[in-house]
């Protein structure tokens, strides 16, 4: 099979002000479409500053990382859900990431909802302020996240706030870096497959609502199109990919699509960063934002955090969620 390749749409912010509705329009026929898009000129991001925040991380010796290793890989620490995990050799998902979020205030939740555990971060020698940069990304994700779902709502004739108050209490938004090694010459069978090539990130969709990935102008990212064949991205230098997770999905009942998605295997290290944008535990996401008569939606409330919890942990049981704890609660 030869390669294909797909060039997305681009919307640029800087131009989002007075092109708004012809932007919320474009926005929503991507979702609908293809489920991808790019962003370009988000305002104040420093892609090489974030670049070297992933390679600062990286780059740090082995007990570093042992330090903030979940528990399911290192029983001396606490930290299940937040912190490293490292690359499992027998795993097709052929990765090691750094994951954070916004630490929720102290007594505001339940302390056996992991999800909010505190994020754990690394020691700093004073040369690179590390968590404060990663901290200020975070804010200026979770920016962009909720200015791209304005332009979703007006395109779908919602309220341009409409989407707020799931981000506003207690978000359960997930900051990764992602180092992605190549194979080395035994590679597991599960990681072959067609026309000779390797994956380091399976098929799957995402499960949050809204994904902004910074891919650093590597190649390896592919998407399945409508018709059925896997395509890969070409990548767009200082540009953020945009895609929707099955939740966002899931309210306009399927209308926009959590696109189908993989990485291969590009014979050398790639980096990347991703922003899963997660509404708070308590979000009810069992019903249609379409659906205008009430009644459609009364008796479907189902709650964020359990969804999340079984979608990753039951269904999709990825190596680095498989062995998450339950929530006694749920
Ligand atoms: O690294 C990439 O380009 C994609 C990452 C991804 O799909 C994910 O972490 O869900
Ligand atoms: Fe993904």
């Amino acid at each position: 099979m030869t390669q294909q390749y797909l060039n997305l749409p681009v919307i640029d912010l800087a131009d989002s002000k007075y092109k708004r509705k012809e932007f919320a329009a474009k926005m929503v026929d991507s979702l609908e479409n293809i489920g991808f898009l790019f962003v370009d000129n988000v305002p104040g991001l420093d892609y090489d500053k974030l670049y070297q925040c992933n390679q600062w991380f990286f780059q740090q010796p082995d007990d570093v990382k042992k330090r903030l290793t979940r528990k399911a890989w290192n029983p001396e620490n606490n930290n299940v859900y937040r912190g490293y995990f490292p690359v499992v050799p027998t795993e097709p998902s052929r990765k090691e990431a750094f994951e954070f979020a916004k630490d929720v205030l102290p007594g505001s939740v339940s302390p056996d909802n992991w999800f909010y555990e505190k994020s754990v971060w690394p020691k700093e020698d004073g040369e690179f302020p590390f968590k404060k940069t990663l901290c200020e990304f975070y804010e200026l994700m979770h920016k962009t996240a909720l200015e791209l779902l304005s332009l979703c709502a007006l395109g779908l004739g919602l309220p341009e706030d409409y989407f707020e108050y799931m981000f506003r209490d207690k978000p359960m938004s997930t900051f990764r870096l992602l180092h992605y090694p190549p194979w080395d010459s035994k590679p597991v069978d599960s990681a072959k497959i067609e026309d000779g090539k390797l994956l380091v990130t399976p098929d799957h969709a995402d499960t949050e609502y809204l994904t902004l990935l910074a891919t650093f102008n590597y190649s390896g990212l592919e998407i399945l199109t409508s018709d059925g064949k896997w395509a890969e991205i070409t990548p767009r230098p200082h540009s953020l990919v945009i895609n929707i997770g099955e939740t966002f999905a899931k309210m306009t009942g399927g209308r926009f699509k959590a696109t189908r998605h993989r990485v291969i295997d590009i014979g050398v290290d790639r980096y990347s960063t991703a922003f899963f944008f997660t509404p708070s535990f308590d979000t009810d996401v069992g019903f249609n934002i379409l659906d205008t008569k009430r009644e459609a939606n009364i008796g479907k409330e189902e709650l964020f955090g359990p969804y999340q919890l079984r979608r990753m942990k039951y269904e999709k049981k990825y190596f680095e969620f498989r062995d998450l704890p339950d929530i006694l609660f749920l």
